[in-house]
């Protein structure tokens, strides 16, 4: 890394997208997802910017905002060199604030704020490095990775030395998996076609319009009888023998996820994704151990707001599909903590992506996992939702199913002027126009 290169600057938006007046988003408990992003920029004394975001559903992204503000005195007048030469420390800095945990700790608002700035800091890293971040972490020496994991609370679960040794297996066939990653991609399911709120005839239009073979996930929990009517119509349209899985967005207690995920069983879902509480890990245990027989695994992860919540559902084996989130756990630091835990516990990531830029950055950690990690395809997939890329300046780009891996230096994390300026609430034109014109809440 070139000279010594100080962060003068931390600048956050509230950019929010009406994404809620045609129901894209919808399911059985946000209803009416206005898809958010606080969005950071971080400048050096070099001229030198990294960008970072979190993702929000409208209001929310406001409190976040002002978090990631109460942040900023932690980053700003500190170098990069000296963050990333002992990224832990900094990281600890940031979650372990004698004043500012008391509201998280690495929980909630705060996590989503610390993900936000620390993605920006990453982002920051990698354009420094002439990178994409994906590659940054897989050139990285598996020494350095470990380094930039807080491995408090989970060290019953996972050693510094076992990161260290899972890392150092799988440097072998790295190259030929970087290659095969370059050449195939890395294969995505999509969630777009079925949202809670489209129509049947809307979701029949959505499932035709998608060429090549999609594994699709369908929003169910709301009603059952739609449910049934809904699965049986992807379920007839796709086939038999292509995947399907259903997500009730946390819709259920306990017993009645299983009575319900019983009644859907026929249309062979492979996984429940988020049947009830994210916070109940036992709960979810007792779920996944009803459905097992029925082949149906439990997926979970949008909303785990940390490593040790990771940790728990693993050793209760209370989850079958780990769906991280680059934008909920803290940044790359606490989702490389989550990768590897996986892989111990010999569970496939499969990450949670769509919203607002989450698949633009998820596609980075999911690369990493399979080159220099799990090594594994096996029951793995990235979700895939096709909105709001165009706002963004190194977009997704999807062939035949699978993520191509980007190119471009940095996180992908950077969003076009012009959509900041548009969308910025309450200032920017979309908002004032539609506020005008129609009332629009957020
Ligand atoms: C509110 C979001 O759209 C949520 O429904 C996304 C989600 O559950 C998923 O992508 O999975
Ligand atoms: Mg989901």
């Amino acid at each position: 890394m070139a000279g010594a290169t100080t962060i003068v600057q931390l600048r956050v938006s509230d950019v929010r997208f009406p994404t809620s007046l045609e129901q894209h988003g919808s399911d059985a408990m946000h209803t009416e997802p206005d898809y958010s992003v606080a969005y950071v920029v971080i400048e050096t004394d070099g001229g030198h910017e990294g960008y970072g975001l979190t993702f929000t559903l409208g209001k929310g992204t406001e409190v976040v905002v002002c978090a990631v503000e109460a942040l900023s005195a932690f980053v700003v007048g500190r170098t990069l060199q000296e963050i990333v030469g002992d990224f832990r420390a900094f990281y600890r800095l940031l979650t372990s604030d004698g004043q500012m945990r008391w509201i998280g700790p690495e929980k909630g608002v705060i996590q989503l704020a610390t993900a936000a700035v620390l993605n920006a800091v990453w982002d920051l890293w990698a354009r420094v490095e002439g990178k994409p971040l994906w590659k940054l972490l897989v050139d990285m020496e598996p020494r350095k990775l470990v380094s930039c994991i807080d491995f408090r609370y989970i060290t019953d679960a996972l050693t510094e030395e076992e990161a260290l040794d899972i890392l150092v297996k799988a440097q072998e066939g790295k190259c030929q998996r970087e290659e095969e990653m370059l050449r195939d991609g890395y294969p995505a399911y999509t969630t777009s076609c079925a949202w809670i709120g489209y129509s049947d005839q809307q979701l029949k239009e959505e499932i035709t319009a998608v060429s090549g073979v999609w594994t699709r996930n369908v929003k169910v929990g709301a009603d059952l009888q739609d449910d049934v009517r809904r699965c049986r119509l992807v379920r007839q349209m796709i086939g038999p023998d292509n995947t399907l899985m259903i997500d009730a967005n946390q819709r259920w207690d306990v017993q009645e996820a299983i009575t319900w995920v019983s009644h859907l069983a026929e249309f062979k879902p492979l996984w429940i994704e988020e049947p009830t509480s994210p916070d109940d890990i036992l709960g979810h245990a007792v779920i996944s151990k009803a459905l097992a027989p029925l082949g149906i695994g439990v997926a979970t992860g949008e909303q785990c707001h940390n490593r040790v919540m990771f940790k728990q559902l693993l050793q209760a084996s209370a989850l079958q599909f780990v769906q991280i989130d680059s934008c909920r756990l803290g940044s790359v630091n606490e989702n490389l903590a989550v990768i590897l835990m996986a892989c111990k516990f010999h569970v496939p990531v499969c990450p949670h992506a769509g919203g607002v830029g989450l698949c633009e950055l998820v596609r980075h950690l999911i690369l990493f996992d399979y080159i220099s990690v799990s090594a594994s395809l096996q029951n793995r997939m990235c979700e895939y939702v096709d909105h709001l890329h165009e706002h963004f300046k190194s977009p997704v780009v999807i062939r035949n199913a699978c993520y191509v891996p980007p190119k471009d230096p940095g996180y992908s994390t950077e969003m076009r002027e012009e959509s900041v300026r548009r969308y910025q609430y309450p200032q920017g034109e979309v908002w004032q126009t539609l506020q005008a014109t129609r009332g629009h809440r957020t």
